[in-house]
């Protein structure tokens, strides 16, 4: 059994433990075990699991792996030390708030030897995996995501990361981008932001992208996808999974504990991560920079 340690108790680490406590019998994920959780706040018990230290849980021999799910702004470091310990690790996305960290992550993960896994459940949505579908053999004239969301707490850095999810959307539909312009309308007396983003797939066909939050907004993806023979207006409308998406998460990483995806396939994973991060970062520089 894989001994594994959560940490942050937010609604993704909640939702963490509980998929530990109840795997998905015959999937992977049987063979993890939570043997604690770790919090900033003195929370004593989750579920019925202990709250243990950040050094305990570093040092536990029985302890192999950390689900880091605490806000963005604390993970890279989070990442660092687990890998240094020699855990493999999940983390909520995004990795890190920068390219060259997330660089610096991975070939740590390299050397170490171990598992080095970034969550990204927008890609496990049955909306988004008929939209894929949907979107195969297509030709893009040009299109447009706008996101839409209330504010988020302080802690999940440039909204170009804390977006990340939305651009790894429009890089699984249209493969790798290049980002145009980007520029950022921020009123923090109303806790109201927007960024856009122009962004141009490889044959150079504009994509726009805009994540716009504030008090209000409900949380909602509207699309708009010119293709040379057709327009898509809205997500496809496809009944839930009965497989939660933390849930689905969980097994995959577990199977890559158990050495059960194929390298090419993590090499895939991890050259699109980083190229997401890259455009992130970019977005950041130019939306900086435009101000
Ligand atoms: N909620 C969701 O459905 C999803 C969340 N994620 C990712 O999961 C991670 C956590 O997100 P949520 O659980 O939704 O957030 P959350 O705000 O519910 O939880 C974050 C945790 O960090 C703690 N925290 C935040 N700022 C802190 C600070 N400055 N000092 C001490 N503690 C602090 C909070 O108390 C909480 O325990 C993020 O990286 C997010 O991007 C990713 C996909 C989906
Ligand atoms: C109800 C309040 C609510 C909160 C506070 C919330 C937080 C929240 N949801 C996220 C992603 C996400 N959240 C969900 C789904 C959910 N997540 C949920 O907490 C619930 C109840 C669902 C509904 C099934 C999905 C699918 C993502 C991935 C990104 C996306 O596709 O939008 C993220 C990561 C950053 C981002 O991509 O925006 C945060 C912080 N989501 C919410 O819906």
């Amino acid at each position: 059994m894989l001994g594994t340690v959560v940490v942050g108790i937010g609604t993704a680490g909640r939702v963490r433990i509980r998929d530990l406590l109840s795997p998905l019998s015959s999937s992977a994920s049987e063979k993890m075990t939570v043997k604690g959780f770790v919090s900033r706040r003195s929370l004593g018990e989750e579920q019925g699991v202990k709250q243990i230290s950040l050094e305990e849980a570093l040092n536990r021999e029985d302890i192999e792996v950390a689900i880091v799910s605490t806000e963005n702004t604390s993970h890279e470091d989070q990442i660092r030390r687990f890998l240094e310990a020699g855990k493999h690790v999940c983390v909520e996305y995004p990795m890190a708030l920068s390219y060259t960290a997330a660089v610096d992550l991975w070939d740590l993960a390299q050397q170490k030897g171990k598992v080095l896994h970034e969550e990204h459940i927008e890609l496990l949505t049955a909306d988004f995996k008929q939209l894929k579908k949907d979107v195969a053999g297509k030709n893009i004239e040009e299109g447009t995501l706008h996101f839409t969301g209330g504010p988020l707490q302080g802690g999940f850095g440039f909204p170009s990361f804390s977006g990340i999810a939305r651009l790894t959307w429009l890089v699984e539909l249209f493969g790798e981008l290049t980002v145009k312009t980007a520029s950022l309308v921020e009123e923090k007396e109303n806790r109201y932001m927007k960024l856009t983003a122009q962004l141009l797939t490889q044959d150079q066909r504009p994509l726009t992208w805009i994540e716009e939050r504030g008090p209000g907004l409900s949380r909602a993806k509207n699309i708009n996808f010119r293709f040379d023979t057709c327009t898509m207006e809205q997500l496809p409308i496809v009944p839930r999974e009965p497989v939660g998406l933390f849930m689905q998460d969980l097994n995959l990483f577990a199977q890559k504990l158990l050495g059960q995806v194929p390298p090419a396939q993590l090499q895939a994973e991890r050259r699109r991560i980083l190229h997401c991060l890259e455009l992130a970062d970019r977005i950041q520089q130019l939306s900086q920079e435009s101000a």
